[in-house]
């Protein structure tokens, strides 16, 4: 039967990344439509709003989403709430995507594109599982006026307990899965929110005795990140602390632009995303590297439509294509996006 997929590929060089994506996964051979939607400053452009009502439908209508990027200067000046960027935290706490998996991994061959040592990027396969429908970018924010009359901005972090334990249930399986090392970070010597996040994990330890259980500082998990990533097999963590993590950990492989994402909600749905932003500052160009996007799409075909070995077949092309030489100029290279992704093809 046919499987449907939304394509949101939103802003800048979202429609860029995404494109080459879909054509990978139409060199598949599987039995996929493809339907497009507008979200973030596409969307406010064509229909007012970031996220659409009917982009939000096709969302919950599809069998999973391709997700861009979104993020667009012209409306950084707009009010917050129309603002771009919350068309994706919109439609993450609209699906119950709670579980946001980035894997990094060093490709063999990207060892001078890493900004650590080569023998210390050469060890990096890790697991970032993110919280994604909580913590401070979900709480209550505002401006207000203080009693001296200066302008405040406030925005409270906060988590459930409910909320802690189900992302770090998504932890704990996945180090089963992998080398049985769960590392949970948090900042639970200042934040009230970080200690009952590390209560909660702790407790759920006898539920896991085959994963070993350790606990970091972000301050420190960030440091130990960049001295010795091969320590780590998974990390749970929050909405912000993952999200800084991610990014960082992405250099630590290469680039930017070759860390996917899944967005996952508790029945195995979910959204596929690039780890970065819409780039505003080589959008447009044919610059972007398109192995995130890419990558993402194989996390699709693994996770929602149970196909593992077309979502191989991917990665090993993509595997292939970059030790054969294949390089945007993130990596140091003169490819264009569509050139990129041509490699991966050739390599399918
Ligand atoms: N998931 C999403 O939709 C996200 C949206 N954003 C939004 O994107 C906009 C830009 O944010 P930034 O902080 O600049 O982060 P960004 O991730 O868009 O870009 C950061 C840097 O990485 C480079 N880069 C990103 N993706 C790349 C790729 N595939 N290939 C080569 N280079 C790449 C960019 O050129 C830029 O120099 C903002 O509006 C932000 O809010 C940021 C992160 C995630
Ligand atoms: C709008 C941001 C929360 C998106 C982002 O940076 C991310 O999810 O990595
Ligand atoms: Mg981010």
């Amino acid at each position: 039967m046919t499987k449907l997929i939304a394509v949101l590929a939103g802003d800048g060089i979202g429609p860029e990344v995404t494109a080459e994506a879909v054509r990978v996964l139409q060199a598949t051979g599987l039995d996929l439509a493809f339907e497009e939607a507008p979200v973030g400053g596409q969307g406010y452009r064509q229909t007012g709003r970031p996220l659409p009502p009917e982009t939000l439908a096709l969302a919950r209508r599809a069998d999973a989403v391709l997700f861009g990027a979104v993020g667009d200067p012209e409306f950084d000046a707009l009010e917050r709430r129309l603002r771009p960027e919350a068309a994706i935290l919109g439609i993450r706490r609209e699906m119950a995507t709670f579980a946001n998996l980035r894997p990094a991994k060093l490709f063999k061959g990207l060892e001078d594109a890493s900004a650590l040592r080569p023998e210390v990027a050469g060890a990096i396969d890790l697991l970032i599982v993110r919280e994604l429908n909580g913590d401070v970018y979900f709480g209550e924010k505002g401006f207000r006026t203080s009693p001296a009359g200066h302008r405040q901005g406030y925005d409270v972090m906060s988590y459930d307990e409910a909320e802690v334990r189900r992302i770090a249930a998504v932890g704990f399986d996945a180090a089963r899965r992998r080398r049985g090392k769960l590392c949970s970070v948090d900042k639970a010597n200042v934040l009230e929110t970080s200690q009952l996040w590390r209560d909660v994990v702790s407790a759920m330890a006898a539920e896991y005795p085959d994963v070993e259980l350790t606990h970091l500082y972000v301050d420190n998990a960030a440091m130990q990140l960049v001295r010795d990533p091969g320590q780590f097999d998974v990390i749970v963590t929050g909405n912000l602390f993952g999200d800084i993590l991610s990014d960082q950990a992405s250099m630590c492989v290469g680039s930017i632009g070759l860390l996917p994402s899944a967005s996952l909600d508790a029945n195995g749905k979910g959204m596929y995303e690039p780890i970065h932003g819409s780039a505003p500052d080589i959008a447009g160009q044919g610059k972007a590297n398109p192995c995130a996007a890419i990558l993402s799409a194989a996390m699709l075909l693994r996770f929602s439509l149970g196909e593992g070995e077309a979502a191989d077949r991917i990665e090993a092309a993509v595997a292939r294509a970059i030790a054969g030489g294949a390089r945007t100029g993130d990596l140091g290279g003169t490819l264009s996006t569509t050139a990129m992704a041509d490699a991966v093809l050739r390599e399918m």
